[in-house]
C-alpha cells in the first residue's frame, strides 16, 4: 500500500525501480495502473508522456562544459605560454604578456568550440539509427520509437531487440537476454518470472530486464518501470560523467608523436637558453627567444585538425547514408582489403515478388508484380494472365492449396495500404508468400480465426525454417504444423509428400533438388513449404516433434531484383583493389546467379562458390587459400562467418563485414569494419557494427570506403602543409639564439602566425573533396606511415626554404634603412605568404596545385581572404602594431621607410603612418619600446623593438 502511494505520487520516480522484482505482476500492474492484455490507452500514454518526458538518457549537464574548457588548459604547449607570460610579466612587459595570455585564451576557446561542433556532429548520429520498441498500447501491436515509451507500457521483445526501457517480464519463453553493457557478464542470462526477495542484486534479478540489454534468444513481454534517466542505464550514464571521446588509433598516435615532438622541443630549447647564457646574452632575452622556439615549433594544431577531419568525415559518411558508431573505423575503411557483404537487401532490393509454384505434381507461374493484390496463378508455362486461374480447392491439387496456406499463415508479415501502395511490413521473404496466398484465393485471416496458432518455433538463421502449430480446440490438445524454410533444411526433415489428391506419398529428394535448380539458375529465391498433423496428445510444437516427419507441400520461388548501384559499386571496389565477397544463407544457386548480376568475379582458380558445409569439411591450414579464392559462400552461417574473418585477417586482410541477425554479433566485432543494416538489421548487430548503412545497400559501403580514403589524404595534407611551418619557425629563432643575432621575427610574432594560419589556412584542408581516382588506387596499407620519404623531404626542402626567405628578406630590409619593426613586419609577412602558396600545393598530394579547382573547396579561399584581411591588420593597424611591435612596410621600392609616401590614399587613415608620431614608430627607433630600449645588431641577441 505504502509502496502504491510512493508509486502514484512521485513524478518520474513514481515506480521505486529497485522494488519491482520483488512485487508479483499483478501488483505491478496495480501499481503503474496498466492492463497486461490491452496495454495503456491513448489517453494514459499522451498523459504519461506529458509528465515523464520522452526516454532518452538525459544529455552531458554543464560541469561537463566546464571540465571539457579546462581540459584545453592541459596542453604543454599552454604551459610554456603561461611560463612566458608570466616571466614577461616579472620583466614589467606587461603588454607582451597581456597578448600572450590573449593568445591562450584564444586558442583555449577555438579548441573548446572545435571539440564541442565534433562531438555534436558525432551525437547528432546517434539520432540517425534510432530504436524502435514493439509495444502494445489499445491492443493493438505497434512499433514505436523507443523515446515514446512511458512507464506502464506493455513491451513485446524478442530474439535481436535491445531492451528498450527497464522492465518487469510478466510474459516470457526462452527468454535469453546479454546484459553485458550493464554487468559485464558476457554470457547471456536467462529470465524467468518469479517474484524475488528484497536486496536481489541487479544482475540476479530474473524477472526484471534492463534498458541498454539484448536479447539473445525467445521472447517476452514485460511493463516498462523506469525510462530514461531513471532506468539503471542512466544512473550509470550519469555516474560516469558519459563523457564522450572522439580519441581513435590515429588520433592517439599524433598526440603521442606531438607530446614526444613536444618535450624534444622543449629540450632543444633549454639547451639553446642554456647556450645564449654560456655565450653571454642577456638572460631574460634569451628565455624569451628559447619560448618562441618552442612556440614555433610545437605543432599544436595538430590534435585539433585531426579531430576535425574526422568529423567532417564522419559528416559526409553519414550524408551517404553511413552512419558512423565507432570513430576509429573511418580509418580503418580507408585500408579496407575485402568487403564480405550479404545478399538479400544488399546486394539485392529485399522486395520480394513470388513468380513461380512447384508441387510435386505441377508448376506454376504467378502474375503481378509488388505487395498489391492484384496477380493471377496459372499453369506454368501457360502464361498469366491468359491462363487458367487456379482456385486451390476447386483443383485437383490440393498440394498447391497447402503450400499456399503454409506461405500465408505460418507468417508474422503484415501487408498495408499506405496511399496507393501496397507496402510489405515485416518480413518481405514473408510478405511476398502472404501475397501470393491472396492470388491463390486463400484467405489467411478465415483459416487463422478457426484455427488459432498455439505454437510457433520462430525463424532463426540457424534454424533456417519457420513452423506454426494450428488448432481449433484448446492449446496441446494437437492440430495442423505448416512449416516453411529453407529447401535443403524442410527436405531434411521431410518423409513424404503430398499428392494432387491430398495424401502423403514416398518423397522423390531428386525430383525436388532439380526442380530448385531449375529455379534457382535464374536468381530466384526458393523456399520449401511442408506440413504435418499432430495426434490430440502431442504435447507443444518442438523441432524433435517434426523430424522426419513432415510432409513436402511444394516450392516458392520469388524475385529479389539486383540493386541498380550494386553492379557498379562492385566495379569500383574492383577498380579501388579492394575485393568483394558474397556470403548469403540463401541457396547457392540463386547467390550465384545474383552473384553474377553485380558482377562479381565467379570463376578463376577458386571454386565458383563455397556453401557452408563445404566449408566445415576444409582442413584449417587450407582455408585461407580457399576462401581467399572464392567470392561466393552460400548457406553459411553466423559462426561461419566468423572462420571466413579469421581465415582472411590471417592472410593480412582488412575485412569490412556485413551483418544483420542476433548471431551475427560476434562477426562483425571480429570485422576490422563491422557494417549492419539500418532498416533490417537487429538491434543486436547495430549495436556490434561500427557502421550502419541507413538504406541497407551495398552501394553504401563502398562510399563510406571512399571517404574514409578522403579523410586520410586530407589529415596527410594538413600533416604535410604544418610541419614545415614549425620547422621553419623553430628554426628561424634557432638559427638566431645560435648566431647571436637579432630575431628575426619575435615571439608574440610567432605566435600570430601560429593561431592564425593553424585555423584559416590549415584547418581548411579538412574540407577538402576527394582526390578524382581515390578509387582507383590500392587500398593504404594499414602499417604504412602517415609520412612516406618524399612528404619527409618535401616537409624538409619547405622549411629550409622558409628559413632561408625569412632571414633574406629580413637582412634586405635592415640593409634597405628599414628600421627593425619593419624588417620583422616583412619577415612576417613573407613567412605567410609562402605558406599561403605552400597551402595550395598541399590541397593535392597527387597533382600539381594549378590542377587543382580553386574554387573546389570554397573554404580555402575564405580562409586565404581571412588570412589577408588579418595581415593587412597586423601591418597597418596602430592597434595590431603596437600589439605586435609590428610596423607598416612600403609596398614600393624607392619609397623609404615612411609608408605615407607609398600606400594608396584610401588606406592611410586606417594605418599607424599618418602622423608623424606613427611615423617614428613605425621605424622602431623610438626611444624605448614595450619590451625595453632599442638594441643594435652589433649588441648581439634582441627581440626589442
Ligand atoms: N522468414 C523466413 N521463414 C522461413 N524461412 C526463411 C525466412 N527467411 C529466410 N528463410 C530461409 O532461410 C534461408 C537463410 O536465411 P538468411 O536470413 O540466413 O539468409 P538470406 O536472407 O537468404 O540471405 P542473406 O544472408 O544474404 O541476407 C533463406 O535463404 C530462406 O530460404
Amino acid at each position: 500500500m505504502e509502496r502504491a502511494r510512493q508509486a502514484n505520487s512521485a513524478g518520474r520516480k513514481a515506480a521505486p525501480v529497485s522494488d519491482h522484482h520483488t512485487l508479483p505482476v499483478h501488483e505491478v500492474v496495480l501499481l503503474l495502473e496498466t492492463d497486461i492484455t490491452k496495454g495503456l490507452g491513448p489517453g494514459q500514454v499522451s498523459r504519461r508522456r506529458s509528465q515523464f518526458g520522452a526516454n532518452m538518457l538525459p544529455r552531458s549537464k554543464r560541469g561537463g562544459m566546464w571540465r571539457k574548457l579546462l581540459r584545453q588548459f592541459n596542453n604543454p604547449l599552454v604551459y610554456v605560454l603561461l611560463a612566458a607570460a608570466a616571466v614577461t610579466g616579472v620583466l614589467g612587459e606587461y603588454l607582451d604578456s597581456g597578448v600572450i595570455l590573449a593568445v591562450v585564451l584564444v586558442n583555449t576557446l577555438i579548441g573548446f568550440v572545435q571539440e564541442t561542433r565534433a562531438e555534436a556532429a558525432l551525437d547528432a548520429l546517434h539520432s540517425l539509427v534510432r530504436t524502435a520498441a514493439v509495444v502494445l498500447r489499445d491492443g493493438q501491436r505497434q512499433e514505436i520509437p523507443s523515446e515514446d515509451l512511458v512507464p506502464g507500457d506493455l513491451v513485446l521483445l524478442e530474439a535481436g531487440d535491445k531492451v528498450p526501457a527497464d522492465l518487469r517480464l510478466v510474459r516470457l519463453s526462452g527468454l535469453r537476454v546479454d546484459e553485458s553493457a550493464l554487468t559485464g557478464e558476457s554470457e547471456a542470462v536467462s529470465k524467468d518470472e518469479v517474484v524475488l526477495p528484497v536486496g536481489t542484486p541487479v544482475a540476479d534479478r530474473r524477472n526484471m530486464v534492463y534498458s541498454g540489454t539484448l536479447v539473445t534468444a525467445g521472447t517476452g513481454e514485460g511493463i516498462v518501470v523506469a525510462i530514461g534517466g531513471e532506468t539503471e542505464l542512466g544512473e550509470i550514464h550519469r555516474l560516469m560523467g558519459a563523457v564522450q571521446t572522439v580519441a581513435t588509433p590515429l588520433t592517439r598516435k599524433l598526440a603521442r608523436f606531438s607530446s614526444t615532438l613536444t618535450v624534444a622541443i622543449l629540450a632543444l630549447a633549454a639547451l639553446a637558453f642554456a647556450a645564449g647564457v654560456v655565450r653571454g646574452q642577456q638572460p631574460a632575452e634569451t628565455f624569451t627567444a628559447a619560448v618562441a622556439l618552442a612556440v614555433g615549433a610545437i605543432p599544436e594544431g595538430l590534435p585539433a585538425a585531426v579531430t576535425v577531419t574526422l568529423a567532417i568525415g564522419v559528416r559526409r559518411m553519414a550524408r551517404r547514408r553511413a552512419v558512423v558508431r565507432r570513430l576509429p573505423v573511418v580509418e580503418t575503411l580507408g585500408s579496407t582489403t575485402v568487403i564480405c557483404s550479404d545478399k538479400t537487401g544488399t546486394f539485392t532490393e529485399n522486395q520480394m515478388t513470388v513468380r513461380a509454384l512447384w508441387t510435386p505434381s505441377a508448376s506454376y507461374d504467378v502474375s503481378g508484380s509488388g505487395y498489391g493484390p492484384a496477380g493471377r496463378i496459372s499453369a506454368a508455362g501457360k502464361g498469366a494472365p491468359e491462363g487458367a486461374a487456379v482456385e486451390p480447392e476447386s483443383t485437383q491439387d490440393a498440394a498447391l492449396y497447402w503450400s499456399l496456406l503454409a506461405g500465408g499463415a505460418c507468417n508474422d508479415a503484415k501487408i498495408v495500404l499506405d496511399g496507393q501502395l501496397w507496402q510489405a511490413q515485416g518480413d518481405p521473404t514473408e510478405a511476398a508468400m502472404l501475397v501470393v496466398a491472396g492470388k491463390g484465393g486463400i484467405d489467411v485471416a478465415e483459416f487463422l480465426a478457426a484455427n488459432p496458432r498455439r505454437g510457433t518455433l520462430p525463424f532463426t538463421s540457424e534454424r533456417q525454417y519457420m513452423a506454426t502449430l494450428h488448432s481449433p480446440a484448446l492449446p496441446g490438445q494437437g492440430g495442423t504444423v505448416l512449416v516453411k524454410g529453407a529447401v535443403e533444411r524442410v527436405l531434411e526433415l521431410c518423409g513424404t509428400q503430398l499428392d494432387p489428391s491430398g495424401r502423403p506419398a514416398p518423397i522423390r529428394r531428386q525430383e525436388v533438388l532439380e526442380a530448385v535448380h531449375g529455379l534457382t539458375r535464374t536468381g530466384l529465391r526458393v523456399l520449401a513449404t511442408a506440413m504435418m498433423h499432430l495426434p490430440k496428445d502431442a504435447g507443444p510444437l518442438a523441432e524433435e516433434v517434426l523430424e522426419g516427419r513432415l510432409t513436402l507441400t511444394g516450392l516458392q520461388a520469388m524475385l529479389d531484383p539486383p540493386r541498380n548501384a550494386a553492379a557498379a559499386s562492385v566495379r569500383a571496389c574492383h577498380d579501388a583493389g579492394v575485393g568483394v565477397k558474397m556470403i548469403t544463407g540463401d541457396h547457392v544457386g540463386t547467390a550465384l546467379s545474383i552473384a553474377d548480376a553485380v558482377g562479381l568475379r565467379t570463376s578463376g582458380e577458386g571454386s565458383r562458390a563455397l556453401t557452408g558445409s563445404l566449408l566445415d569439411a576444409i582442413p584449417e591450414h587450407q582455408l585461407p587459400d580457399a576462401v581467399e579464392q572464392t567470392n561466393v559462400f552460400a548457406r553459411v552461417s553466423p559462426e561461419q562467418k566468423l572462420r571466413l574473418i579469421g581465415a582472411l585477417q590471417s592472410r593480412g586482410h582488412v575485412v569490412a563485414m556485413t551483418g544483420d541477425g542476433v548471431n551475427d554479433a560476434p562477426a562483425l566485432r571480429q570485422a576490422d569494419v563491422g557494417v549492419s543494416m539500418g532498416r533490417s538489421g537487429t538491434e543486436a548487430a547495430k549495436e556490434a557494427a561500427d557502421i550502419v548503412l541507413t538504406d541497407d545497400d551495398f552501394a553504401t559501403i563502398e562510399a563510406a570506403v571512399e571517404e574514409g580514403r578522403n579523410v586520410f589524404d586530407n589529415l596527410t595534407k594538413f600533416i604535410v602543409w604544418t610541419l614545415p611551418t614549425n620547422m621553419g619557425e623553430g628554426l628561424v629563432i634557432l638559427v638566431a639564439i645560435l648566431i647571436g643575432g637579432t630575431l628575426p621575427i619575435l615571439p608574440t610574432q610567432i605566435l600570430w602566425i601560429n593561431m592564425t594560419t593553424a585555423v584559416a589556412l590549415g584547418l581548411m584542408l579538412a574540407f577538402e573533396p576527394k582526390e578524382p581516382g581515390i578509387m582507383s588506387r590500392p587500398p593504404r596499407k594499414p602499417d604504412r606511415p602517415l609520412l612516406t620519404w618524399v612528404l619527409t623531404v618535401r616537409i624538409i626542402l619547405v622549411s629550409v626554404l622558409l628559413v632561408a626567405g625569412t632571414w633574406w628578406i629580413f637582412e634586405l630590409e635592415l640593409a634597405g634603412g628599414a628600421s627593425l619593426a619593419e624588417a620583422r613586419t616583412a619577415a612576417v609577412n613573407l613567412f605567410v605568404a609562402v605558406e599561403l602558396f605552400y597551402l595550395f600545393s598541399c590541397r593535392s598530394l597527387t597533382r600539381p596545385a594549378w590542377r587543382v579547382g580553386v574554387f573546389a573547396n570554397p573554404w580555402i579561399v575564405l580562409g586565404v581572404v581571412l588570412q589577408m584581411a588579418g595581415q593587412l591588420a597586423i601591418t597597418y593597424s596602430p592597434l595590431m602594431n603596437g600589439l605586435f611591435h609590428t610596423a607598416p612596410i612600403n609596398l614600393k621600392p624607392g619609397c623609404g621607410s615612411s609608408a605615407s609616401r607609398c600606400l594608396p590614399p584610401w588606406l592611410l587613415p586606417w594605418t599607424s603612418a599618418s602622423g608623424e608620431q606613427a611615423s617614428r614608430r613605425s621605424r622602431g627607433d623610438a626611444a624605448s619600446g614595450p619590451l625595453g630600449p632599442v638594441c643594435g645588431r652589433e649588441n648581439g641577441l634582441r627581440w626589442a623593438t
